[in-house]
């Protein structure tokens, strides 16, 4: 169960009629999600009598409703004024639709929703290098432009975030993957100084294969902007190369790394302090990642509470690819237990 707040026909009429975008034809309830309650909404323009001869009667427009079931209304002014500016500047991101009585949001059963243009395309489960290279451009891109946007988010889940998650997983997970947690802590400490010098901004923060639509070799959609923050730069392209550059045994792909990182290098600033701590931004891309699906395995995370406990992802993807990553670098030695 994917929408954790059901809505009825009366509901979504109502929710329309807030808006300028027709009447209601039909709806229905997005599968995927496991944060917020989405809705495919399809809607028709009023007939105008004078109009009916250019009219296309049978033409729908197809919107996504998102019902937030976690952010609170005040978090949400960020997050539409992003996607906003980036829509605004040409980038296929779905901004919020305004109601007549220019809000950007309004509530639905208590609850802060909102009506978003529903973009082209599907998501790809194993991208090709071509595609990896089209999200490299995409990403080098939306830093470039989001340097103009001056709203600012902190990274929620920094080094408290991270030491407070350990501890409450004490007990729960293997003696290994317990010290393998606090090494890289202790990796990402040592580090810290250099890392200060990386370039940060504004980012997506959750750039994984299921956020970005395709058609065909083009980009036609970025959604679920709602981990964006201030980060480094090279956190989103972490993100992403750890999702991407994965085959079917979870063995990582050079080729598919190269094509994303060199695509995102042609356009966007890398410095020396970037290429330095390139090893260090994906070892912590991956921790938070691994964190946040081992909260939500055995604490009952957010995303538990969303799916009532039936999808949490695999805690182990990033398990194999925080090893992957400490060897490939030599970051630090792995003994046994
Ligand atoms: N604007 C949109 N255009 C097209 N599809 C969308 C749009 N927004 C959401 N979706 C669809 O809804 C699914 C869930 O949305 P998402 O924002 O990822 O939810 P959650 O944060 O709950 O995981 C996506 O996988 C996608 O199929
Ligand atoms: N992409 C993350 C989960 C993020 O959750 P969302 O509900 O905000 O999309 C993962 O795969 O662990």
């Amino acid at each position: 169960m994917a929408v954790f707040t059901p809505l009825t026909q009366q509901d979504m009429v109502q929710i329309l009629t807030q808006y300028t975008v027709g009447q209601l034809d039909s709806y229905r309830e997005i599968g995927q999600g496991i944060e917020n309650s989405n809705f495919f909404v399809f809607s028709r323009e009023a007939s105008h009598p004078k109009q009916t001869d250019v009219q296309k009667p049978d033409e729908l427009t197809r919107w996504v409703l998102t019902v937030f079931e976690t952010l609170k209304a005040d978090e949400l002014p960020f997050f539409m004024a992003l996607t906003t500016h980036l829509a605004d500047s040409a980038l296929p991101v779905p901004a919020p639709q305004i109601t007549h009585t220019g809000k950007l949001w309004l509530e639905v059963r208590g609850k802060p929703a909102a009506l978003f243009p529903c973009l082209r395309g599907e998501w790809v489960a194993n991208p090709s290098r071509t595609q990896c290279a089209a999200l490299g451009r995409y990403l080098a891109k939306m830093h470039v432009v989001l340097r103009d946007f001056s709203q600012t988010r902190a990274q929620p889940r920094d080094m408290a975030w991270i030491t407070r998650s350990i501890k409450q997983l004490q007990g729960l997970i293997s003696a290994f993957d317990e010290r393998l947690l606090h090494n890289i802590v202790q990796f990402l400490e040592d580090n810290a100084s250099p890392m200060q010098l990386c370039s940060v901004g504004t980012v997506h923060g959750d750039l994984f294969r299921d956020n970005v639509l395709f058609t065909g070799d083009s980009i036609t959609g970025v959604i679920d902007f709602y981990h964006s923050c201030q980060d480094y730069l090279l956190f989103d392209l972490a993100v992403a190369t750890n999702d991407w550059c994965l085959d079917a045994e979870r063995g990582f792909l050079e080729d598919k790394h190269e094509a994303m990182v060199s695509a995102y290098r042609g356009l966007q600033t890398w410095t020396q302090a970037d290429e330095d701590c390139w090893p260090a931004i994906q070892l912590l891309a991956a921790l938070r990642f691994w964190l946040s699906r081992l909260l939500s395995r055995y604490l009952g995370g957010y995303q538990g509470q969303s799916t009532q406990g039936d999808i949490t992802k695999d805690p182990d993807e990033f398990k194999c690819r925080i090893l992957h990553i400490v060897r490939r670098y030599q970051l630090f030695p792995i003994k046994p237990v």
